[in-house]
């Protein structure tokens, strides 16, 4: 693939993508989706935003430390403290970026930054300068400049880009434009801009009517070189653009595109599914590409066709994204190779064999209650067996439920607290409602549930029920999640595993999306 016609992927899943209240992430989370990512083979991986906190700025070292064939950017203001955080986070990274931003909308620059047009001008100049310090790689943003006037941007352009920007970031920040304006927008800077042909030109869409990925590949087929996405969609407000849906789209219509992507679509679906799992935002259905019903014909005259000649009805096929299909059936006498082996299809490879073996143990005992499991049973118990299990300081011992028509119903808890068992009782409008107080009569977190949510994670009776709570305390929020064939027993694991998360105010990357 040439040069020109490479459209480069810059994911930020873990910067933007975090930016969506609740999905906050850990530093070990952090480094599992970045591990993913790279398998997906980005060419970017924007980590997060380390002057932001502490936690962030460890979480974007570790990512910096541990990802080797793509990219890694951290997010700075145009700020020295911010742009040397970011240098110091990224010290270890194979290949470092930073990626600076000022506003440019008369908007934010008077409402917000309370700074006149020519005080950002020589504010992003000085940014765009002073990281140069770490590294040649930088990418400055005008934000918001989808409401930016045109003769202002493209002054701020050429100024950063003499400076040494070598990546310009066009966003759509509030998700404002419309396909054929953005795609317009970017052709006019392109032609318009001086020295537009030494950097490489980008965008960043925001979903808010539902346009992030068509503004996307409007400004792709003005000329821009690189897209600003995140896995499923994640990201401020409604979101980014989904990754999925770029990628899928360039590949499938390079009749209209005439460029490609260097991504292993393969590893799309394992990747989707880590996301959700670890942020506990799950895929609707009908979501392209990834929902369990992209690929799925139900009606009879769809079934027919499909049958007779797959792309009747079929524009990818869903192997190419990484569905699988014919796979060897995992249950209860399967052994520890074909578990490994099946999870590392799914993307997923064990750090170490004590980890392997924590889920290895976390499956049989699902597969003694379930006849076959399910991908997607196996992607809910990794991240059961993996996230935060060293800092489990409340761990379920057993639970009893009594529900019964016209009672009103009971539950029973026993909580292992810091190494001591301790009992908890009482009654609540239903059995899960009785659970979590039982629970707060022993743990007495004070939080308020904001989200419950359970998904049957495959089909049947015997389907396990993965259950995300949302728990917030003072302005903290954080998710829990539990998977269990029992949804109330699911139900318990994922409020302590919310509480659990609660309990280690140093450990989430993010404090505007979690903990502090
Ligand atoms: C469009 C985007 O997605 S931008 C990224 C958004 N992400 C985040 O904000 C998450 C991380 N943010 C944070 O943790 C905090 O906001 C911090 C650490 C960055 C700053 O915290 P604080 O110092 O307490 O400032 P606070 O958040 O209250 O206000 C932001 C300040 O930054 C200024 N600012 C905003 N953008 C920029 C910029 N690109 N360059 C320089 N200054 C900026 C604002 O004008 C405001 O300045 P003021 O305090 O002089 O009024
Ligand atoms: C920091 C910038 C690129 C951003 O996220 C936005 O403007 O939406
Ligand atoms: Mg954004």
């Amino acid at each position: 693939m040439s040069e020109q016609s490479q459209l480069i992927i810059f994911d930020t899943t873990l910067r933007d993508g975090e930016q969506s209240p609740g999905a906050s992430m850990t530093r070990e989370e952090k480094v599992r989706i970045a591990r993913a990512l790279e398998r997906l083979r980005v060419d970017v991986i924007e980590a997060g935003f380390p002057a932001a906190s502490p936690g962030d700025a460890a979480a974007v070292k570790a990512v910096a430390e541990t990802v080797r064939d793509s990219t890694v950017c951290g997010l700075a203001r145009a700020l020295e403290k911010d742009i040397d955080c970011a240098g110091e986070a990224l010290a270890g990274a194979a290949a470092p970026r930073i990626h600076t931003f000022l506003a440019t909308s008369p908007i934010h620059m008077e409402k917000k930054l309370r700074m006149t047009p020519d005080q950002v001008v020589t504010q992003a100049v000085h940014a765009v300068r002073y990281a140069r310090r770490y590294t040649d790689d930088i990418e400055f943003s005008p934000e918001d400049a989808g409401r930016s006037e045109l003769d202002f941007l493209c002054r701020v352009i050429e100024a950063v880009i003499a400076a040494g920007a070598r990546t310009v970031n066009i966003p759509d920040t509030v998700g404002y434009n419309v396909p054929e304006q953005f795609g317009g927008l970017i052709g006019a800077l392109l032609e318009r801009v001086p020295n537009a042909d030494q950097a490489v030109f980008s965008v960043h869409c925001h979903n808010d009517l539902g346009l992030a990925v068509a503004n996307s590949l409007a400004a792709v087929r003005a000329g821009a070189r690189q897209v600003e996405c995140t896995i499923n969609g994640l990201g401020e407000r409604a979101g980014n653009a989904a990754l999925e849906e770029v990628v899928m789209t360039v590949r499938t219509r390079q009749d209209i595109f005439h460029c490609d992507t260097r991504i292993d679509t393969t590893q799309i679906v394992p990747c989707s599914r880590l996301v959700a799992g670890i942020t506990g935002f799950p895929i609707q259905p009908n979501k392209a590409i990834v929902g369990a019903n992209a690929f799925a014909h139900e009606s009879g005259i769809h079934q027919d066709g499909v049958l007779k000649h797959r792309e009747t009805y079929e524009i990818m096929r869903a192997e190419d994204v990484g569905w699988t299909k014919n796979r060897m059936v995992l249950g209860k006498l399967s052994g520890r190779n074909a578990f490994r082996s099946r999870l590392q299809e799914l993307g997923v490879v064990f750090a170490s064999e004590e980890e392997l073996n924590g889920a290895f143990a976390r499956f049989k005992e699902i597969a003694d209650k379930k006849h076959e499991i399910f991908d997607e049973d196996l992607l809910a118990l990794i991240s059961e067996a993996t996230v935060d299990a060293a800092n489990e300081h409340v761990k379920l011992v057993s639970l009893r439920v009594c529900s019964e028509t016209g009672e009103t119903p009971v539950a029973d808890v026993v909580l292992l607290v810091d190494g001591e068992e301790r009992p908890g009782r009482a009654d609540g409008g239903g059995p899960v409602d009785a659970t979590f107080r039982a629970i707060e009569t022993i743990v007495g977190s004070g939080t308020t549930l904001r989200l419950y949510s359970v998904n049957s994670i495959t089909s049947g009776t015997d389907a396990q029920g993965e259950v995300t709570v949302r728990l917030e305390r003072a302005g903290r929020i954080v998710n829990g999640q539990g998977a269990d064939t029992d949804i109330v027993i699911a139900s318990a694991k994922a409020y302590i595993n919310a509480c659990n998360r609660l309990l280690q105010p140093g450990q989430r990357a993010n404090p505007q999306t979690g903990d502090v």
